[in-house]
């Protein structure tokens, strides 16, 4: 079976990828399984474009393999498109995905405007060729109370266009059918068919 590095340190990404990438007999394996001791990436771009080829590029490099980095967050329309890139430190830099979420539902607590959705863009880093990037979204609305135990990050704040029920309360199949991860691999995995990378 053929394996791909993810250059992630999030454990809520590694399984969706693993799940996503199951029907294409790939193993996928995050930052935190390899016996190296991988250094955290700054994440020092102002888009997720930016941040994502950042991410795969140095890992990239270090390992001298093909990798795959997926840079994500939420984009809140009422907020001005706030938290962002900032997503993963929107309540502080320690990384808390409950006080992330609860910082949400307290700056949108009187916002009409709901409207929201989930970005990923993904970059496929190939030693000596230039990174490809592509970017997929989840439209939706911010919820007024958090509901739900699937998922990871803002999917218990996040209702997906035309459910009545949160991201959270989806199961992984049904989040990664409609998911922003989902949208950008399958993107990418056009790019791949029809370029032969
Ligand atoms: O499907 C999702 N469902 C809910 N929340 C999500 C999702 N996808 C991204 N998010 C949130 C989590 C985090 O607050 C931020 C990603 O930040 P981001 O820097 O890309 O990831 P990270 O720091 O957790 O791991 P890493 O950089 O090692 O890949 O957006
Ligand atoms: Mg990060």
């Amino acid at each position: 079976m053929e394996t791909f590095i993810i250059a992630t340190k999030n454990q809520g990404k590694v399984k969706e990828f693993r799940e996503l990438f199951a029907k294409y007999n790939i193993q996928t394996v995050g930052l935190e399984e390899l016996d190296k001791d991988i250094p955290d990436v700054e994440e020092t771009g102002a888009t997720f474009e930016e941040n994502a080829a950042l991410k795969a590029e140095t890992i990239s490099s270090l390992l001298e393999i093909p990798v795959l980095a997926d840079d994500s967050g939420l984009e809140i329309d009422a907020l001005h498109k706030a938290p962002g890139v900032y997503s993963a430190r929107y309540a502080g830099e320690d990384k808390n995905d409950q006080r992330n979420l609860e910082k949400v539902l307290e700056e949108m607590s009187d916002k009409e405007n709901r409207a929201a959705r989930f970005v990923c863009v993904l970059a496929l880093a190939v030693p000596g060729q230039e990174t490809v990037l592509k970017r997929g979204t989840c439209e939706g609305s911010i919820l007024y109370h958090s509901k739900g135990e699937n998922g990871f990050g803002y999917d218990p704040v996040f209702q997906p266009q035309g459910y009545e029920v949160s991201m959270a309360q989806l199961t992984a199949e049904e989040k990664n059918a409609i998911s922003h991860r989902a949208d950008a691999l399958r993107q990418m995995e056009e790019f791949i068919q029809s370029n032969r990378v």
